[in-house]
């Protein structure tokens, strides 16, 4: 099948997306409107300085804009309308079912309160289910450049809202702050009855996938790329069945892999790993969801089996509802059919 034929059926495929900063959807439009309306000074001027200032060689340099970009973010309004805009963004795009980061320390160290962020992003993702029926589950994630004190109080913070936050997740700079800095933090979520998802083998090395997996006890493992370094490792998260939300838009940014025909997602397949794709940052990145599907089409070559893998690895490995997920698998299938 050609190309175009293939990214045709990409946008059509009912779709999951499992690996989503809602503060890395923030767009310099959007937030330049709210910077005035909340009368808060961007260091840069304007919407192009802003975007002329997203070339990253690694990791930290997204990270510092990301945070300075979360800045304007005050009131409940603002955390609905980011998460509004995401949502109607994907809706466009056939996504049926999102499971969204927020980090709610990059907040709550401004500021702002819990409940105001909270509540403005559940707000969002019920009205996008009332509207569109689009699913969604929320997921708390944790900055692992701070201390694992700083992690226990967020939960404290959290606690009054479990009912709405379905999982926990750490983020931000990886190397040097290992996932076994914060094992007792995870234990007491896993014992709160959440799932638990860590970023995992972006930048940091295999030993940092082993300690998701053997000591925070991952439900999925959030990039993954590193893993294919450590035969074992692929072994063991294949026997555990895990997913490895892969996010290609994003590597390539953040510098991950030098060229989009070099992404490993396709070896993730061919060893029988779970992965599945997703768009991270998509403001930062330069692409939301069809957008990764579409430079993995025209760079990465891959073929119309494996699109319908990992649309399939989407709705599966996701936290939505059994019943849910045949309603897709079955759309699916007859689209590729
Ligand atoms: N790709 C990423 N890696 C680590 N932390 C993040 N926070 C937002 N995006 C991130
Ligand atoms: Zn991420």
């Amino acid at each position: 099948m050609d190309a175009n034929s293939l990214i045709s059926l990409a946008k059509k495929m009912p779709k999951t997306e499992l690996h989503l900063h809602i503060e890395g959807t923030f767009e310099p439009e959007q937030m330049f409107a709210i910077a005035q309306r909340n009368q808060v000074e961007l260091t840069y001027k304007t919407v192009d300085e802003l975007r002329e200032a997203y070339q990253f060689t690694q990791l930290q340099d997204f990270l510092d804009l990301y945070y300075q970009g979360m800045s304007v973010l005050l009131h409940e309004a603002d955390f609905y309308d980011l998460t509004m805009a995401y949502l109607t963004k994907v809706h466009s795009e056939n996504v049926v079912h999102v499971e969204i980061f927020f980090d709610p320390q990059g907040h709550l160290s401004r500021g702002v309160p819990f409940d105001v962020q909270i509540n403005g992003i559940h707000k969002a993702l019920k009205d996008a289910e009332a509207k569109w029926g689009m699913t969604s589950k929320l997921i708390m994630s944790f900055l692992r450049h701070l201390s694992e004190v700083s992690a226990f109080e967020t939960l404290e913070f959290a606690k009054p809202f479990l009912p709405s936050i379905d999982g926990v997740g750490l983020d931000s700079s990886e190397v040097g702050h290992p996932p076994e800095k914060f094992a007792n933090v995870f234990k007491a979520c896993r014992d709160l009855g959440l799932k638990i998802t860590a970023h995992a083998g972006e930048e940091g090395p295999p030993e940092y996938v082993w300690q998701a997996l053997d000591v925070i006890n991952v439900d999925r493992i959030d990039h993954g790329n590193r893993a294919l370094e450590d035969e074992n490792l692929i072994s063991e998260i294949k026997k555990r069945g895990l997913a490895l939300t892969v996010c290609p838009l994003s590597n390539l940014k953040l510098c991950v892999v030098k060229d989009m025909k070099e992404h490993p997602i396709r070896t993730m397949l061919q060893q029988g790993l779970k992965a599945t794709v997703n768009s991270d940052d998509p403001a930062y990145f330069g692409g939301y969801m069809n957008d990764n599907y579409i430079a993995l089409i025209e760079k990465s070559g891959i073929t119309k089996q494996e699109l319908l893998q990992l649309a399939i690895n989407g709705i599966e490995l996701s936290w939505m509802d059994e019943s849910q997920k045949t309603t897709h698998l079955e759309q699916l299938e007859s689209l590729f059919q």
